[in-house]
């Protein structure tokens, strides 16, 4: 928690602790002006003294008030300030976790850290400038004030505090478990409430509705019967609250109505003994209420910082190298393994291949071959165990990953579009990209025909993921927003594969003109998607089984034969 807080402006929290201050102070000597008014004034029929002392009272009242407006102000402030920077930072630094991070953390938790856990952290930041440091001030002014006023009556405070205390402990003895647990039950939640919406359709085709609400169901009622533990415990706390107030009240009126009776006490001091009563309980219940909601916050604190303290294990080198790839270029894997986070087995070994510009490196294999792992490790999402990926001779390790990313043009296997136009989308790794540019990039990806017959052409829009497109539609769209950064190596991981044989067919041609300049990996399950390739890179459980060209590798693999036999009619061939 305290590491967080950090984050807030130190100048802003001063001011919130002095204004704070400033309004105790004002409410601790408003209860003595009371007494003063009544004995003095209204007593003995002073009306001079009345008016004097009320338009003290009235002013420490305007000041108290004024205190508390500032301090309300800045804490609302910079709990605020303190929640929008936390969020950032949680944004920022996900978007630079290498992917193994991410799914580690796994999403759901992260949208739940960057969300309900921020809100918080963000509450306890502004009961702590309003209250934390508030109570303590208060319970201790107002006891000395009443101890000061009355030393007799303030014994009733050697009963009363203890049981409150001993109540308090118990509720947080009780309730402070069942808040720790909230955080967890909350991130099942989300993460049960994602999966049911982002497949639903897969949910309704399958007919699986009713046992996905029972699983929602499921995590709902674990949710609330948490959060319903933990508050019936608390709702204890109100009504012990005032009945421990009211028979404080009731034992001071006796006690110092027994004191008036006898000549020992003024009436005054009895009021402003009570009004002291009231802080010093007020002060205590809200110290107590801090204590309860700090533990949630601290398991809250704590997962942010997580996210916050995880080091990615993909890291920019010190000296990192530029490459420019002007005349030449080669994009070259160099006997590579590659080990998931965890995993026993590698899901590559010994990947060895080279491409140069101008030529088609496709990648084909059976399903959990690892040809999206291999594409992957181009953009460095993951780093190799040993062996090594080069560009230009340049290991990509040595390499900052902007500068390796703006070399890489890539259309993943699932056509990911962000909301906005269509313009929009083919602009994102190219924002200067002009129209003239986008089109033609359309007209190569295929994507010419339906764009143009929309309506509002580029300026179209895309709804979330792309929703308002077909799958094919949708792969178009990001082959050609690949296309549209010109990039140097382009990574086509399985993109066509939601495409028609025509349209894929004609998609290969205009691609040949296009990618002259730029080595091009393609990854597919189709054989006539890979038959033109320069090198085609056969795959079975991690490793290249067979390397060469369609002549070739039809003649002399196996695993290439046996992939060719389940797809195509002998006269394809
Ligand atoms: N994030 C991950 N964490 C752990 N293992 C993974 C992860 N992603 C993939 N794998 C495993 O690595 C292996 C290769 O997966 P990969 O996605 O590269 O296969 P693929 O050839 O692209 O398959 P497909 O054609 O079905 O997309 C599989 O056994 C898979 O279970």
């Amino acid at each position: 928690m305290m590491k967080l807080a950090k984050r807030m402006n130190g100048l802003a929290v001063f001011g919130a602790i002095l204004f704070m201050v400033i309004q105790v102070i004002g409410d601790l000597y408003l209860p003595t002006l009371t007494a003063d008014i009544i004995d003095n004034g209204v007593a003995t029929g002073d009306v001079d003294y009345i008016i004097s002392v009320g338009i003290k009272m009235l002013g420490f009242s305007l000041l108290s008030v004024a205190a508390a407006t500032a301090n309300v102000y800045l804490a609302s402030r910079q709990s605020q300030l303190l929640g929008k920077n936390v969020r950032s930072s949680i944004f920022k630094k996900v978007s630079y976790f290498s992917n193994d991070a991410i799914d580690e953390l796994g999403t759901s938790s992260l949208i739940t850290r960057t969300t309900n856990d921020v809100v918080q952290v963000q509450m306890v930041a502004m009961m702590a400038l309003r209250m934390m440091i508030m109570a303590p001030i208060m319970l201790t002014g107002a006891g000395v004030m009443a101890y000061n006023r009355e030393p007799k009556l303030a014994s009733i405070f050697l009963y009363v505090l203890p049981i409150l205390a001993i109540f308090m402990v118990a509720i947080m003895y009780f309730a402070v478990p069942y808040f720790k647990k909230m955080q967890s039950k909350t991130d099942r939640l989300n993460l049960v409430f994602r999966e049911g919406l982002t497949g639903i359709r897969v949910i309704r085709a399958f007919n699986r509705n009713d046992s996905e609400i029972k699983r929602f169901d499921a995590a709902n009622k674990d949710f609330a019967d948490t959060s319903i533990k933990a508050n019936t415990i608390m709702s204890f706390m109100m009504p012990v609250m005032t009945l421990i107030i009211s028979a404080t009240n009731i034992s001071i009126i006796w006690f110092g109505g027994h004191y008036i009776g006898d000549g020992l006490m003024e009436v005054g001091n009895l009021i402003t003994f009570m009004t002291y009563a009231m802080q010093i309980l007020m002060s205590f219940m809200m110290l107590s209420m801090i204590f309860i909601f700090i533990p949630r916050a601290q398991v809250s604190a704590a997962r942010i910082n997580e996210v916050l303290e995880t080091e990615s294990s993909v890291k920019d080198p010190e000296k990192p190298v530029k490459v420019q790839m002007a005349d030449k270029g080669t994009l070259e894997f160099d006997h590579v393994d590659f080990r998931y986070t965890g995993a026993e087995q590698l899901a590559l070994e010994d990947i060895d291949f080279k491409g140069n510009k101008g030529e088609m490196v496709a990648v084909i294999g059976g399903t959990g071959s690892g040809k999206s792992t291999l594409a992957n490790l181009i953009a460095r999402f993951y780093d190799i165990e040993s062996g090594s990926i080069r560009i230009n001779n340049v290991d990509i390790r040595d390499m900052n990953q902007k500068d390796l990313r703006s070399l890489i043009g890539y259309a993943p296997q699932k056509a990911v579009l962000f909301t906005g136009t269509i313009r929009s989308n083919m602009q994102y790794g190219k924002p200067d990209a002009t129209d003239e540019e986008i089109w033609h990039a359309l007209e190569v990806a295929q994507a010419k025909d339906f764009v143009s017959e929309l309506p509002d052409g580029l300026d179209s829009n895309v709804e979330q993921g792309g929703g308002n497109f077909s799958g094919g539609q949708k792969q178009r769209l990001s082959i050609a927003r690949a296309l549209v950064s010109k990039a140097d190596i382009l990574v086509f991981d399985d993109s066509f594969s939601a495409l028609d044989f025509k349209t894929d067919a004609a998609l290969r041609n205009a691609l040949v003109p296009e990618t002259k300049d730029s080595v091009v990996m393609v990854i597919a399950q189709r054989i006539s998607t890979v038959m033109n390739a320069d090198t085609i890179l056969v795959m079975d459980g991690g490793r290249i089984v067979g390397k060469g060209t369609h002549e070739e590798l039809k003649e002399t693999n196996a695993t290439y034969q046996e992939i060719m036999n389940s797809q195509m009619r002998e006269e394809e061939i």
